[in-house]
């Protein structure tokens, strides 16, 4: 990929730590539905979201301020396999696709508390789904099957160059929970 840094690891957690990690996510995160304005209307996000890291970060979303809640204790553990990788985040946002029915659109995560260059550290739990980067200029797009237990991580100019958005999928009946580990700069 041009002007991008994507690596995809499809095994980062085992099958068996991967159910354990999604039962346990789906009972410790603060999920809610959060609203959204897009061209001058106010919409329920079409998936639920959690925002948990270090205390008193907040996190910008159309407008309002989230406060981070705190790690949980499976939340605590993923970091430190994270870290063990030589990542540092310091906060998540976790996305619930309750279905196939749960989308989120083209964007690139470049909001200015995430620096320069972001490192975006995706995890996928439950349901297999597409995930598709598409190149802001050339349009030149790819489609990764982001896997239970699979990470990928997006650094560099990725987020300059690029977009990316997960697509409705009519026939998935199942959930899929992505968590999005981040550096936030305050
Ligand atoms: O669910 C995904 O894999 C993508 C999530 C995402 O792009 C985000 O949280 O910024
Ligand atoms: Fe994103």
């Amino acid at each position: 990929m041009a002007e991008a840094e994507v690596e995809y690891i499809s095994d980062f957690f085992s099958t068996h730590e991967a159910d354990r990690i999604y039962a346990a996510l789906l009972r410790e995160l603060a999920w809610h539905q959060g609203d959204v304005y897009v061209f001058g209307q106010w919409h329920k996000t079409p998936r639920l979201q959690a925002w948990h890291g270090e205390s008193s970060l907040t996190y910008e979303y159309s407008g309002k301020s989230l406060i981070a809640e705190p790690w949980t204790d499976t939340l605590n553990e993923i970091r430190s396999r994270l870290v063990e990788h030589g990542f540092e985040p310091n906060a998540v946002l976790a996305n619930q696709y309750r279905d196939g029915n749960d989308k989120m659109g083209w964007h690139s995560d470049d909001e200015p508390e995430l620096g320069d260059e972001p490192v975006i550290l995706s995890l996928s739990f439950g349901a297999v789904r597409d995930f598709d980067l598409r190149h802001k200029k050339t349009k030149k797009s790819y489609r990764i099957a982001l896997e239970h237990g699979s990470l990928l991580i997006m650094k560099g100019n990725t987020q300059k160059f690029w977009q990316h958005q997960l697509p409705k999928r009519k026939r998935e009946s199942s959930a899929r929970i992505n968590l999005t580990f981040r550096t936030i700069f305050s």
